[in-house]
């Protein structure tokens, strides 16, 4: 095979071979510039299918619409016309034309029709991206993409075509690390130093605080917005072409770690801390930032980069509304709310569907991103998972499908799996989010309906409000008549692809209580019942264990604000009570994560299983900072300071790593110890088995399951409730080994073992001698 993929190169200079494409027993070449957004050729494996340059270039000549820069392939059968004349005595060649013609024929639909994830020949598409994100220079995908070009963008790409010349097509990974060093500076140059001017020590919400620990925790999340704050240089304004950051005039306040950039709902939760921390002015430059993307883009940007061309939840409207609220500042409603007006707009002329349902039509909102190719920042995992796929309409559905997952904020989910049969299982290659019907969509549309109708009521324009008025209660109806189900008492998303709900428990299914979309009291009585039946006392953000960050057993700020902040305000006492209770395990967890890590981080998401533990999962490692993360704990704390406590003698482990302690010495010197071990292993053995792909490996996961067991078992041996309690937690989320016994009787001296654990000579022998008696660690 190898030397028929060398000869069919030899065959043809502007081909490319994608070695990864050799699929089905055909050999896959990319005809234009190497690694082009190009049409591909899916050739035989037989030497004698002659495949040559002239042709290539006579046959892209003479059809009109094919172009080597762009690979516009239509026009199929005057192609198979084409081939056919110009070489009427070859039959193999014509097999390979017929199935040029079919894979062309294919490909016509999505390269013609649906434009790329933006115009850049450089971050965005192209032969240079396709090479560098392929190379795999970095761990993280969103690194290349975040760096600034030291030339101009044609400067670069000429550079990059000499470049290939030069290194015949084939560049090593080490020539390709060269190529981006020469010609891209460090990811993260586009800042400068800023102190936010408004920011002032002792903000008011502090003394709502009587707990005096976390009083002065909350006092040190207060100073992390200076850490967080980023404010753009000048040189992306005049020089535009040189970045891939959106310039905006004024500062923000961003997550945190790789997400150097402002994020648009992370926004929402991030002002909540922000207004408690009275920094009205760096709220309203936000805003403004917002609304001057809005007045040229026509939408909010999911982040702060050309890359990101599709948006974000949309909680602008209430982010003004919370802002307004705060400050009084009518006057800035005033002035902003054609452009809030615009933003809505948007969302109602591009990403609205009907359905009918019971003989009725519905209007409903969906997250759809309808461009072609990987998401830029997560290229090669796009291209990689796509190339599982047979069709190149196929991939192109994966890639809308992708970037509609991203433009949800739930990327990736299980709730957007939907099977070729139908399941809703499966894995990310499943994912269909632009096929589904998302509640919490829905009641954002509800919630930013009723905001605009109160401010425009304020204003006194009497046809907006009316307007206004009728898509609130028209998506009220809908979100009641559509996604509630009275039987189960909650609502759920609806499947457009099995048109029907999807009953499985995810933490957006309460989403209308938050917008108040719902008719009657006995509603709230059912989706506190649903709750609590849902084991959702700690609200993870789903009930399936996919390995995707917004599934079980992770849990984000933005949700469990969500669902605090709806039962709180539904005035119902079981409610309430509820929101408390989950509010103070959040906080709990937050607080015995921060404390354990070193330094001292807050997370972009927790394991909500485990106390203290962050999350994992999905395509990048778990970041800290964090933005969301912060604002929602300052909100909790201040809504219930004045009952809620710091987790007593939580143990100050700094061992968010790998533990380098042989297994044995880590569990022995008493309960305390143990427990602090504990935390540590477990959150190295959750990033080790998770999924998370920056930290998996095989031996990494097999010591720390062995660790965990023994330091489980040392607990376990304490009779101490509560810690047995929060060891049971963790064994149901953790593939926990089992301990081999060479006698039933005498269990004094177990060796512990991984199933597949044969180099443990312990292991081993008691294995192969048959005399083994298993049971589960707990
Ligand atoms: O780079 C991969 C993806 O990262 C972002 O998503 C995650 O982080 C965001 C910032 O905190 C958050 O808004 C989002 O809900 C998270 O899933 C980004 O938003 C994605 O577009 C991007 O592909």
């Amino acid at each position: 095979m190898l030397i028929l993929k060398k000869w069919y190169l030899s065959q043809c200079q502007h081909c490319q071979l994608v070695s990864r494409n050799v699929y089905q027993q055909q050999i896959v070449l990319q005809f234009g510039q190497f690694g082009s957004r190009i049409a591909q050729v899916r050739l035989p494996p037989k030497r004698s299918a002659l495949v040559d340059e002239n042709l290539i270039k006579r046959w892209t000549r003479q059809t009109p619409n094919i172009t080597n820069q762009t690979g516009k392939f239509v026009n199929n059968l005057q192609s198979e016309a084409i081939f056919r004349q110009l070489n009427p005595h070859k039959d193999d060649l014509v097999s390979v034309l017929l199935l040029t013609t079919v894979v062309f024929q294919t490909m016509a639909a999505d390269t013609t029709n649906y434009p790329p994830p933006c115009e850049s020949k450089i971050y965005c598409h192209g032969p240079l991206l396709h090479t560098v994100q392929m190379a795999g220079l970095h761990k993280d995908s969103k690194t290349f993409v975040d760096m600034k070009l030291k030339y101009s963008p044609a400067q670069v790409l000429t550079n990059f075509d000499l470049f290939m010349t030069n290194h015949k097509h084939n560049p090593t990974k080490a020539d390709i690390a060269a190529f981006v060093d020469d010609n891209f500076d460090a990811a993260g140059s586009e800042f400068e130093p800023w102190d936010p001017s408004d920011w002032h020590a002792n903000p008011a919400f502090l003394k709502n605080i009587t707990d005096l620990e976390l009083r002065a925790w909350a006092d040190e999340l207060h100073s992390f917005w200076k850490v967080l704050g980023r404010k753009i240089k000048e040189d992306v304004k005049m020089r535009p072409d040189l970045y891939s950051m959106i310039y905006t005039p004024h500062p923000v306040i961003v997550p945190g770690g790789r997400f150097r950039e402002f994020f648009y709902w992370d926004s929402f939760w991030i002002m909540r801390g922000l207004l408690l921390s009275e920094m009205h002015s760096t709220v309203k430059g936000m805003l403004s930032n917002f609304l001057e993307m809005v007045n040229q883009l026509g939408y909010v940007p999911n982040g702060g980069r050309i890359y990101f061309r599709r948006s974000q939840p949309p909680l602008l409207i209430p982010m003004f509304k919370l802002y307004s609220d705060a400050t009084n500042d009518t006057a800035f409603v005033e002035e902003s709310i054609h452009l809030l007006d615009k933003e809505f707009q948007f969302w109602m002329e591009n990403r609205t569907v009907n359905i009918d349902l019971n003989g009725k039509q519905y209007q409903v909102v969906r997250y759809n991103v309808e461009l072609d190719g990987p998401r830029p920042e997560s290229y090669r995992e796009d291209y990689e998972l796509a190339e599982g796929l047979g069709t190149e309409e196929e991939k192109t559905e994966l890639y809308f499908n992708l970037k509609s997952g991203a433009e949800s904020g739930w990327d990736f989910s299980s709730r957007w799996y939907i099977t070729p049969k139908g399941v809703r299982k499966g894995d990310l290659i499943h994912t269909k989010t632009r096929h589904v019907i998302p509640v919490e969509l829905n009641s954002f549309i509800y919630l930013n309906a009723k905001i605009m109708a109160e401010y425009y009521e304020q204003l006194g324009n009497k046809e907006k409000t009316a307007y206004y008025q009728n898509v609130a209660n028209q998506y009220k109806t809908t979100i009641e008549e559509v996604f509630w189900d009275e039987e189960l008492g909650c609502w759920f998303d609806y499947d457009m692809i099995n048109k029907g709900p999807n009953k499985q428990f995810f933490a957006s299914n309460v989403f209308p209580l938050w917008v108040g979309a719902y008719s009657s009291k006995k509603m709230v009585t059912q989706v506190v019942n649903y709750l609590k039946n849902k084991g959702a006392r700690r609200c993870p953000t789903s009930s399936f264990q996919s390995g995707e960050q917004w599934d079980y057993p992770n849990g984000w700020a933005p949700l469990q604000h969500v669902i605090v902040d709806a039962l709180d305000k539904t005035g119902d006492e079981e409610a309430k009570s509820l929101a408390f209770e989950l509010a103070d395990k959040w906080i709990r967890t937050n607080y015995k994560a921060f404390l354990q890590s070193s330094p001292n981080h807050m997370f972009e998401k927790y394991d909500v299983t485990v106390e203290g533990i962050p999350g994992g999962g999905g395509e990048y490692d778990v970041v800290v900072g964090f933005g969301w993360t912060n604002g929602v704990v300052m909100d909790f704390l201040y809504r219930f300071g004045d009952r809620i406590r710091a987790p007593l003698a939580v143990p100050s482990a700094a061992a968010i790593s790998y533990p380098s302690v042989a297994p044995a010495t880590i569990a022995i010197g008493g309960l305390t110890i143990a427990i602090a071990s504990l935390f540590g292993i477990s959150q190295a053995c959750r990033l080790a088995t998770s999924g998370n792909k920056g930290a998996t490996n095989t031996n990494q996961a097999a010591d720390c399951r062995r660790s965990l067991a023994v330091a489980y078992q040392s607990v376990e041996d304490s009779d101490n409730e509560e810690t047995i309690a929060l060891m049971q937690d963790i064994q149901s989320s953790v593939d926990l080994p089992v301990q081999r016994y060479n006698d039933s009787d005498d269990k004094s001296n177990p060796c512990i073992c991984n199933a597949s654990d044969i180099s443990n000579e312990c292991c081993n022998n008691k294995i192969s001698s048959n005399e083994i008696q298993e049971s589960a660690v707990s």
